[in-house]
């Protein structure tokens, strides 16, 4: 029997946030095959109830539907009062909601540089604590926070957003070794570039079709998860090497290797 059987989610919720696209639906659709019911969190009110009825359909889970803004920093307290009225008790928790602009930090306002810090960083916190605590009394569940590769390294020109997958990074891996023993489990996914909708507001000139699929990085995010890792690289090989430079080069070679890239990718614009 495979491990992925043997880790049995029947009967279990997972809530998803940025569930509506993306990776967000590509893990909602995984957790769905492998038998969790879901909660499914976006702004996106009717993409998620889409969603929510092909699961329902595909799957014969059950699939809840809560609309939240995430950059409301009141939206974490609301999503739990929603899933008690409810009476749902999550097993899992998916923070994936994330937002990031590529360009100049100064040629952009300072709305839309802080939004990444409360939808990535605050509102990830805040569902972390309020969710973790009930699943830590417990003595049992697990959370799963999507970072990214872009975490290892600061990256000129999507400063802010890789930031906060720093932030997120450093956040997941100190939890983890906090719940150890706890019954609860912590892991931290940093994929690569993949192939969703988060690159349509950034003029990058990477070919979608050296980008993952969001299928393959939410398969192997998920079978990390059931292997026990604490940090997962769902992506192609080259993803988890390009990874291993911060750690072997100078911290401002790496930052100005980095800015180049960066640039050359077309995120400066
Ligand atoms: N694509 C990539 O190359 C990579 C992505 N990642 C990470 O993967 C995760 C998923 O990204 P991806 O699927 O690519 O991005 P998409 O832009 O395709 O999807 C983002 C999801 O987040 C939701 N979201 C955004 N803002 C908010 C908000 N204010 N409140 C609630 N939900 C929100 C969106 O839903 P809605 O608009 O309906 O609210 C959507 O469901 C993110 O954490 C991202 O950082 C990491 C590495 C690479
Ligand atoms: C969106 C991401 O996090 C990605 N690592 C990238 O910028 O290539």
């Amino acid at each position: 029997m495979t491990q992925q059987k043997r880790f049995d989610y029947k009967g279990k919720f997972t809530l998803v946030t940025g569930a509506s696209k993306g990776l967000g639906k590509a893990y909602a659709e995984e957790l769905a095959a492998r038998g969790s019911n879901l909660v499914l969190v976006a702004r996106s009110e009717a993409e998620l109830e889409t969603l929510a009825v092909a699961l329902r359909r595909d799957y014969k889970v059950r699939a809840e539907v809560i609309q939240a803004d995430l950059g409301d920093v009141s939206a974490p307290g609301k999503i739990v009062e929603s899933l008690e009225r409810m009476g749902i008790e999550l097993d899992l928790l998916v923070n994936n909601a994330a937002v990031g602009y590529s360009g100049k930090f100064f040629s952009r306002s300072l709305e839309e540089e802080l939004t990444p810090v409360i939808v990535n960083a605050h509102s990830l916190v805040a569902l972390t604590h309020l969710l973790g605590k009930k699943m830590m009394e417990r003595g049992s569940g697990g959370i799963i926070n999507i970072g990214s590769n872009g975490a290892f390294q600061p990256l000129a020109y999507n400063a802010t957003y890789t930031a906060t997958k720093a932030f997120v990074l450093l956040l997941s891996e100190a939890l983890a070794q906090e719940m150890k023993g706890s019954g609860v489990r912590m892991m931290i996914a940093s994929p690569g570039p993949t192939a969703t909708e988060f690159f349509t507001q950034s003029p990058t000139t990477v070919k979608r079709e050296k980008m993952d699929s969001a299928q393959s990085v939410a398969r192997r995010t998920l079978d990390d998860y059931v292997r026990g890792k604490v940090l997962s690289y769902p992506g192609r090989f080259s993803t988890r090497a390009g990874t291993w430079i911060s750690r072997i080069l100078p911290r401002e070679t790496t930052a100005a290797i980095a800015a180049h890239i960066s640039k050359s990718m077309g995120f400066d614009r």
